[in-house]
């Protein structure tokens, strides 16, 4: 015979709530469909053009509204998964969309950033060299390429930011986005599209001084023109020192203050979000 006494208390309980998850759920879902349908129309419109569908830009603007209004007991670094995968779900409807990484060694942890933010089901491929990640970008096999943040004092070879094609390939975010743990190498991400700003950005503005010019000069002289440098990178070489400034703001290529500067080369390389702080620890 079938047991028809009525549920527990905890076990009535329980059920309501799951009723409730449930409709929330269908709601959700709802919107996910209704979400998609809109990025369907974008897509459908090519207002976007032949180039990657991919817009950092607009994602983190997205992120950081969503996560100034954020409150209750969702960890902000689950909200930025959650909203990772919808924005590459989204970016996938847009037409296809793959990454290609360089990471310096299996445990380097850039591959991973790549993962994380491209989520599990984005085609993902490690090459062996930079140049081999960038060529295989502009040689159309994938959308963007994924390499090391560059670091003060690497040897010339790893610097791949100096031989960077700019204009033509563009910096446009760097990961992570919501602050990681120190230990977190820093990846930045280059794509064959202009960056687009978010509001809150830096950008990557690269000058050739001469040979042996001194780290404060390069400074000063940043400062001189009117730019907040957050960091400064030189690589040496024989010929001439080439400094690489993180500048607050999105810096275009008419911006007036790159004239005063005293280096005649002198190349945005691109610009992406500022990062957002992670949860409390
Ligand atoms: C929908 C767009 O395309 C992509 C998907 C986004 C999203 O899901 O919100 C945002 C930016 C793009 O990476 C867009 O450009 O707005």
């Amino acid at each position: 015979m079938p047991d028809s006494s009525p549920p527990a208390p905890a076990e009535a309980e329980i059920a309501a709530l799951r009723a409730e998850i449930d409709a929330l759920d269908d709601a959700m879902h709802d919107l996910l469909m209704r979400r998609a349908a809109v990025v369907a129309r974008m897509a459908g419109s090519r207002a976007k053009g032949n180039t990657t569908p991919l817009r950092a830009g607009r994602e983190a603007a997205v992120l950081r509204r969503l996560l100034a209004r954020h409150a209750g007991p969702l960890a902000r670094a689950r909200i930025v998964r959650i909203w990772r995968e919808i924005f590459m779900a989204n970016t996938a409807i847009q037409g296809g969309f793959s990454a290609a990484v360089f990471a310096p060694g299996p445990q380097s942890g850039h591959t991973r950033l790549a993962r994380e933010h491209f989520g599990p089901l984005t085609p993902i491929r490690v090459h062996p060299t930079p140049a081999r990640a960038l060529a295989a970008m502009t040689g159309g096999e994938a959308s963007v390429a994924v390499l090391p943040a560059p670091v003060d004092g690497e040897p010339a070879e790893d610097a791949w930011w100096a031989r960077l094609d700019a204009p033509r390939l563009q910096v446009v975010a760097r990961l992570p986005f919501l602050a990681g743990p120190a230990a977190d190498p820093g990846a930045l991400v280059v794509a064959p599209v202009a960056p687009d700003p978010c509001g809150e950005d830096r950008s990557l503005l690269m000058v050739e001084a001469e040979a042996g010019a001194q780290r404060s000069r390069i400074a000063q002289a940043l400062a001189g023109a009117g730019f907040a440098a957050t960091s400064l990178i030189l690589s040496r070489a024989p010929a001439a020192t080439l400094a690489l400034a993180e500048v607050e703001g999105f810096l275009r290529a008419e911006d007036p203050r790159l004239a005063s500067l005293p280096w005649a080369r002198r190349i945005i390389l691109g610009a992406y979000a500022a990062p957002v702080p992670g949860d409390a620890p």
